[in-house]
């Protein structure tokens, strides 16, 4: 089971900090070629990028969101990215189902596409974007650029955005994909980010991008199962292993109806904690 609790973007311009990544306990890195990067750093970027590709030794999974295929630079940092072997590569402000053709097009077999969506266009056709089928993996709300675009105007609630939480949700779960909600930009406002990871967590996402070491650990333990979580699905799992459940679709679990459905739910949880519950590899020598 691929975990995508904690998803941390760094400037590839910053070697301190692509140092740093690698022995961070992200479920995924992100080195961004991108908005984090100025224009007279991009080639500079995309070098340290594929540096840091060649080399590895990260214990996450390790991804490098490329410039849009629009921009002077999207067609070289993909063609810098052909030889190489990143778990997988995200494509900004994707607008169409063609436009994630087109990046997956120019990667290697075995990458993965993760999409931003960040653009009013990208929410309102997100069916057919999240239906381009392999290697679309993920969707990543893209919250500063949608933001801004829609000009919203967001408090700690992000009330506004409630129905795009929503949709990019419904838009994963509907197509098999992982679904990773936006950043927190406040680095030192850790009750936020706990509060945002909540809202996540309780709107379906799998995850939080994140923009700083420190913001590592409270997305890890948000987006993990609870213990409470973790025995009430043992309890629902044991319950229907009995021979009284045997033939019925529904069953007394305590004071709850549980039915097979939530059966499958409980296995899933449970593989999840598992998954959290496996300490990271230690880095490559
Ligand atoms: C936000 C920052 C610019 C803050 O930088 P700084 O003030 O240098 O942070 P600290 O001094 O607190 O750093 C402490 C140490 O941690 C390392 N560090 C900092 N950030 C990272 C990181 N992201 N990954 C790895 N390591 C990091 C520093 O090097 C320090 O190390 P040490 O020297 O050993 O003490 C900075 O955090 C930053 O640049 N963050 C990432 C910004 C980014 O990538 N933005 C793009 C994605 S966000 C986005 O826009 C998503 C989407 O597109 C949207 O539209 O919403
Ligand atoms: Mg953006």
């Amino acid at each position: 089971m691929q975990l995508v609790r904690s998803v941390l973007y760094l400037p590839a311009s910053n070697p301190r900090a692509i140092e740093k990544a690698r022995g961070l306990n992200a479920d995924a890195v992100i080195l961004d070629l991108e908005d984090a990067v100025a224009p007279d750093m991009k080639a500079e970027a995309r070098a340290a990028a594929v540096a840091a590709l060649t080399e590895g030794g990260f214990r996450s999974r390790l991804g490098v969101r490329v410039n849009g295929l629009d921009t002077a630079w999207g067609a070289e940092d993909l063609a810098a990215l052909s030889d190489l072997q990143p778990d997988f590569v995200v494509a900004p402000k994707i607008e169409s189902p063609e436009a994630v053709r087109e990046v997956a097009g120019r990667l290697p077999a075995g990458v993965a596409v993760w999409i931003m969506v960040e653009t009013p266009l990208s929410v309102l056709r997100l069916d057919q974007i999240a239906g381009a089928g392999a290697p679309l993996e993920a969707l990543m709300l893209g919250i500063n650029d949608f933001g801004e675009r829609m000009n919203l105007i967001l408090g700690q609630d992000r009330e506004p955005l409630k129905p795009w939480l929503a949709t990019v949700v419904a838009a994963a779960r509907g197509h098999g994909l992982l679904a990773i909600d936006g950043v927190v930009n406040a680095t030192g406002d850790m009750d936020r980010l706990e509060a945002e990871c909540r809202q996540g967590r309780a709107f379906g996402f799998d995850g939080k991008s994140l923009i700083h070491p420190d913001q590592i650990a409270a997305a890890n333990a948000a987006f993990s199962p609870s213990a409470e979580e973790v025995a009430k699905a043992r309890e629902v799992v044991a319950a229907f292993a009995t021979a009284d459940a045997e033939g019925k679709g529904a069953i007394r679990v305590g004071y709850r109806m549980v039915e097979r459905l939530h059966l499958d739910a409980a296995h899933r949880l449970l593989a999840r904690h598992a998954a959290a519950s496996t300490p990271p590899p230690d880095a490559p020598i």
